[in-house]
C-alpha cells in the first residue's frame, strides 16, 4: 500500500483530466480513473457515436440519390472497416491523453484505479483509498461521471446485452438490433444501426419516442420512425433470454415477443456518487442520485467540488464542459472566495443526432404555458423554404416560442437536417438578450441557406 499526500485530488479523466493546465503546475495533483482514460464522451459516447452517424447518414445519402436524380446505391457496408476507422483514431487520443499525464506532468499522479473515499485524516484532508494505495488530499474534484442503468428485468437474466460501451466495437453487423428504451442513445444508435443496414426493433414504454422532448417533435419523430423501424410503444419488458441460435429474443407484457440478433439497452445513466463512500466525508445525493451542490460546484463537504454528469441536471458534454471550466476558476479563486464563478444552466441546448436531426433550446410550449407566460408560437416548415425544396424535405420543421410583446425569445425546437447547426444562432440569441424582432431584421440571412427556415419562423411570431 503506497501513499500520497497531495493538494488536489481528481475523481474521473473526462471533464476532470480538462482541469489541471498550466496554473495549476505547482499543485501536487493525482487523478483517478478506473475505466477507460479520457472518460465518456471520447471513449464511448459523443464522439465514437457521431463518427458513426456521419457513416449511417453517407449511406442514406447515397439511398436517397435517386430522388435528386442521381443514380447511385449502398453496394455493401463494411462495419468492421467503420468501426476501424473511428477506434483508431479514438484510441491512440485515449492513451496520447494518458502517456501526457503519466510521462510529461511531473506534479501529476495517475492512479489507473477505482476508489472511494474514506473519511478524512486527523489534518482534515481527505482520505482516499484504492486496493493498493491511499492518497490524502486537501481539495477534491469529484467528476466521476455517470453509467448505463440496465433495468433488473434484463440484469437479472443471463441474456447476452450490449451497452453504448461495447455496442460500438461488436464484430460485425447485426441483422436485427432490439433496443430496449426510447430516448437520446437509442434514438441515435437506432439511426446508426438502422441506416448502416441493421433491422431495429425499438421497444419504447411509453407512448411516443424521445418524451423529453417539445411534443410536437417527439409525435412527429415516432410517426417518422415507425415508418422505418420497428416501433414498438406501451411496451414493457418482462423477460429475456439467449436463444440456441445465437441470437436473443425479447417478452413483453402484451404476450408478444421480439427476437432479434443484438439486444442493446439504452435506458438511461445514474450518476456514480453511489460508488464513492460519500457518506464517509458528509456529501449527499438527491432523490435521481445526484452529488448536491450549489451553482459554484461546491458539495456540502469544505473544499470538494464537483460538476459533470456526476452532479449536473444535465448529461451533456457541453454542459460538463462549462461546468468543469466553473470549477476550474474557482479552484484557483480559493474555497471561499467572493467572487466565485457560477454555473450557467440558463439556456442549454441540446441535440439528437438521429434521423432526422433534433435541437432545442429553452422552454418547451407546454412550459411556457404553465408558467403563465402570454406567447406566440410559430412552426415553419423545412419544405417551405427554398433550401428544404432543393433537399424535397417534407418532415423538418423549426418551432420558436416567444413571448408575445417584448418579443423575447423563449424557445426553439427544430426536426429536420441540420438541426444542431441551425439552432445556433437562437442559443446565441437567447444567451445575450436578442429580442425576436432585432434577430429577423437586425442581420442578413444568407439566401437561400438552410437558416432561413429559422428566419421565417421568426417573422411568423405575432409579436
Ligand atoms: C452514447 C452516448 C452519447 C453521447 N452523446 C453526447 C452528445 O452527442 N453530446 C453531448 O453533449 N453529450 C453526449 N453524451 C453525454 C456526455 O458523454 C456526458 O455528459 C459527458 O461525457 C460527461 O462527462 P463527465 O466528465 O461528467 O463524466 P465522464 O466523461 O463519464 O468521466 C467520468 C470518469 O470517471 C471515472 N470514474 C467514475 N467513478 C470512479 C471511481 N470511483 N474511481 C475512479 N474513476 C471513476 C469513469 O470511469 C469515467 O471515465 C453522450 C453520452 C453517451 C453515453
Ligand atoms: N446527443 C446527445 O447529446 C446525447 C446522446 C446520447 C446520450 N446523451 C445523454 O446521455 C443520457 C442517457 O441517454 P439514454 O438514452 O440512456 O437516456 P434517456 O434518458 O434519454 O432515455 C432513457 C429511455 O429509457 C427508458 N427507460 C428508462 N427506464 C426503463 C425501464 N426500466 N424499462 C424500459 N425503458 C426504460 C425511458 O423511458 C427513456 O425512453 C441522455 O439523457 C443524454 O443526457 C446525450
Amino acid at each position: 500500500m503506497t501513499t500520497q499526500i497531495v493538494d488536489l485530488a481528481i475523481i474521473g479523466s473526462g471533464g476532470g483530466n480538462s482541469i489541471p493546465d498550466e496554473r495549476f503546475d505547482d499543485k501536487s495533483i493525482a487523478i483517478f480513473e478506473e475505466g477507460v482514460y479520457g472518460g465518456t464522451c471520447l471513449n464511448v459516447g459523443c464522439i465514437p457515436t457521431k463518427m458513426f452517424v456521419y457513416s449511417a447518414e453517407v449511406a442514406d445519402t447515397v439511398r436517397e440519390a435517386e430522388s435528386y436524380g442521381v443514380h447511385a446505391r449502398v453496394d455493401a457496408v463494411d462495419w468492421p472497416s467503420i468501426v476501424k476507422r473511428i477506434f483508431g483514431r479514438i484510441d491512440p487520443i485515449s492513451a496520447g491523453g494518458k502517456e501526457y499525464r503519466v510521462d510529461r506532468c511531473p506534479n501529476i499522479t495517475v492512479y489507473p484505479s477505482h476508489v472511494e473515499f474514506d473519511g478524512r485524516d486527523e489534518a482534515g484532508r481527505y482520505r482516499l483509498v484504492t486496493t493498493d494505495a491511499e492518497v490524502r488530499a486537501r481539495e477534491v474534484v469529484l467528476a466521476a461521471g455517470s453509467r448505463a442503468t440496465v433495468p433488473s428485468v434484463i440484469a437479472d437474466s443471463a441474456v447476452r446485452y450490449y451497452t453504448n460501451d461495447d455496442v460500438m466495437r461488436l464484430e460485425a453487423l447485426p441483422e436485427h438490433l432490439i433496443i430496449v428504451g426510447s430516448g437520446y442513445i437509442a434514438a441515435e444508435f437506432a439511426h446508426v444501426f438502422g441506416s448502416l443496414g441493421s433491422r431495429v426493433s425499438i421497444l419504447a414504454r411509453g407512448p411516443a419516442l424521445l418524451r423529453q422532448l417539445e411534443r410536437d417533435v417527439s409525435l412527429h419523430f415516432t410517426d417518422i420512425a415507425r415508418e422505418k423501424w420497428d416501433v414498438h410503444l406501451n411496451a414493457e419488458v418482462i423477460g429475456a433470454e439467449d436463444r440456441s441460435d445465437g441470437g436473443v429474443r425479447v417478452s413483453l407484457k402484451d404476450g408478444t415477443h421480439v427476437d432479434g440478433d443484438v439486444l442493446l439497452v439504452a435506458t438511461g445513466r445514474w450518476p456514480n456518487g453511489d460508488r464513492l463512500n460519500l457518506s464517509s466525508v458528509g456529501i449527499d445525493l438527491d432523490d435521481e442520485g445526484r452529488v448536491v451542490c450549489d451553482r459554484h460546484g461546491r458539495t456540502s463537504a469544505e473544499r470538494v467540488w464537483t460538476f459533470g454528469d456526476v452532479s449536473s441536471p444535465y448529461q451533456l458534454k457541453h454542459v460538463a464542459n462549462h461546468e468543469g471550466r466553473v470549477v476550474q476558476a474557482n479552484l484557483l479563486k480559493g474555497w471561499d472566495a467572493a467572487d466565485l464563478d457560477a454555473f450557467d444552466h440558463r439556456f442549454v441546448p441540446a441535440a439528437v443526432f438521429t434521423h432526422p436531426q433534433i435541437a432545442c433550446v429553452g422552454l418547451t410550449e407546454e412550459e411556457a404555458l404553465e408558467r403563465g407566460l402570454d406567447i406566440t408560437v410559430k412552426i415553419q416548415d423545412y419544405g417551405d423554404v427554398a433550401y428544404g425544396w432543393a433537399m424535397e424535405d417534407t418532415t423538418g420543421f423549426c418551432k420558436l416560442i416567444a413571448e408575445r410583446r417584448s418579443g423575447r425569445l423563449l424557445g426553439c425546437h427544430i426536426l429536420g437536417p441540420q438541426a444542431p447547426t441551425v439552432i445556433q444562432p437562437v442559443i446565441q440569441a437567447m444567451s445575450f438578450g436578442l429580442d425576436a424582432r432585432a434577430m429577423a431584421r437586425g442581420q442578413f440571412w444568407i439566401h437561400p441557406a438552410m437558416p432561413e427556415v429559422l428566419e421565417n419562423a421568426l417573422l411568423g411570431l405575432h409579436i
